[in-house]
């Protein structure tokens, strides 16, 4: 590539009025399983930001729900699970996961490569910490207290549980490579959370045992979780080729950390982008000049997109990482 591959975290939705256009009416859980829907909205960051890559629009919890786990996605709050997972009975109902149960997102990948040529999609899935979080509590939480009760007070059930995920997420994340997918996203969005003994002890194993599922497709794996400065080299040891970071840790300190032979990907402050044009120039500017040294850089936000943002600061965004890094 002549210049320094960028996309964006939640590129798809609400900061794009074209986005809530074409959602009006339909909820967020039906339009996932819509491949017409799924494809259209997945360009349109593409068509107006010229962004390097495509994100497949879809959930962290759209495999559980075609698993048949009674969930829901609250506008303004999150995934809600009518009955959440806290017992060795409950594992019963997470069941293994077939290109069939969703069939819709091979067809809409399939639209989707067709339209692209040569810009890359990324599939991605939730990994098992995350999601376990969400089947744990039942929703969104800020202290993880029910699912870390599990895994202190209940390793066993925690381990099996996390296991089971990974079949799952690992499952689903071959329908998308297999569909066409050119590389993967990991979201261990909430796993910050956690001290560094507690991830290797009690999420590693499943998180590697998803990236490991995978890596024979030789399509670039990509980790990435929040507040994990303390936990990146550890995530680079679960096995992926690129580590994401967020906005806390410089990318030359984080290349420290993760150690050699994989790239980064990040870290601008997404609420960088209310501030001045100029203000966005100067702090993506700092986020270049970490970024100069290391093996591999694909520039992205710290996290995703957060829906206020004016979409043309993105576009914006693109231009100036594109203009700044061309070789
Ligand atoms: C934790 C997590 C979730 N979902 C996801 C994560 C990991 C990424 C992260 O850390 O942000 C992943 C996700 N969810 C969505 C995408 C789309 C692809 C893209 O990045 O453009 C991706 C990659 C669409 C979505 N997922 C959701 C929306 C908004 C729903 C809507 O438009 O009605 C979109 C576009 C809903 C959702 N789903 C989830 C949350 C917290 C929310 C927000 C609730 C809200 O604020 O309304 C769970």
């Amino acid at each position: 590539m002549p210049h320094t591959p960028v996309w964006f975290m939640r590129q798809a939705g609400r900061s794009l009025p074209e986005y809530r256009k074409v959602r009006e009416g339909i909820p967020m859980l039906e339009s996932c399983t819509r491949p017409d829907l799924v494809a259209e909205i997945t360009l349109q960051p593409v068509r107006r930001h010229n962004v390097d890559a495509a994100i497949y629009y879809s959930d962290i919890v759209v495999p559980l729900k075609a698993i048949g786990i009674d969930l829901d996605i609250k506008p303004g709050i999150g995934p809600l699970v009518e009955r959440p997972i806290r017992t060795r009975a409950d594992l019963d109902r997470l069941r293994d996961l077939t290109p069939e149960d969703v069939s819709y997102v091979t067809e809409a990948i399939g639209l989707l490569t067709r339209e692209l040529g040569p810009t890359p999609l990324i599939g991605f899935a939730g990994a098992p910490f995350t999601l376990a979080s969400y089947l744990i509590e039942g929703g969104p939480s800020r202290t993880f207290e029910n699912a870390k009760a599990m895994m202190y007070g209940d390793p066993g059930l925690w381990a099996e549980l996390l296991d089971r995920l990974a079949g799952i997420t690992a499952a689903f994340l071959k329908v998308q490579i297999e569909a066409g997918a050119s590389a993967v996203q990991l979201f261990d969005s909430w796993v910050g959370a956690l001290a560094p003994a507690d991830y290797r002890r009690s999420v590693l194993p499943a998180s590697a045992k998803v990236l490991d599922a995978v890596a024979g497709y030789g399509v670039p794996r990509i980790h990435f979780g929040v507040g994990t400065g303390e936990l990146l080299h550890l995530m680079g040891e679960a096995g992926a080729d690129v580590v994401g970071v967020d906005w806390r840790v410089p990318l030359d300190e984080a290349a420290r950390r993760v150690g050699p032979g994989k790239a980064l990907q990040g870290n601008l402050d997404p609420t960088v982008l209310f501030a001045t044009p100029e203000a966005v120039e100067t702090k993506t500017r700092e986020v270049l000049d970490a970024a100069a040294a290391l093996e591999g850089h694909v520039f992205n936000l710290g996290h995703g997109v957060p829906p206020a943002t004016d979409p043309d600061a993105l576009t914006r965004l693109v231009e100036y990482v594109h203009t700044h890094t061309a070789r």
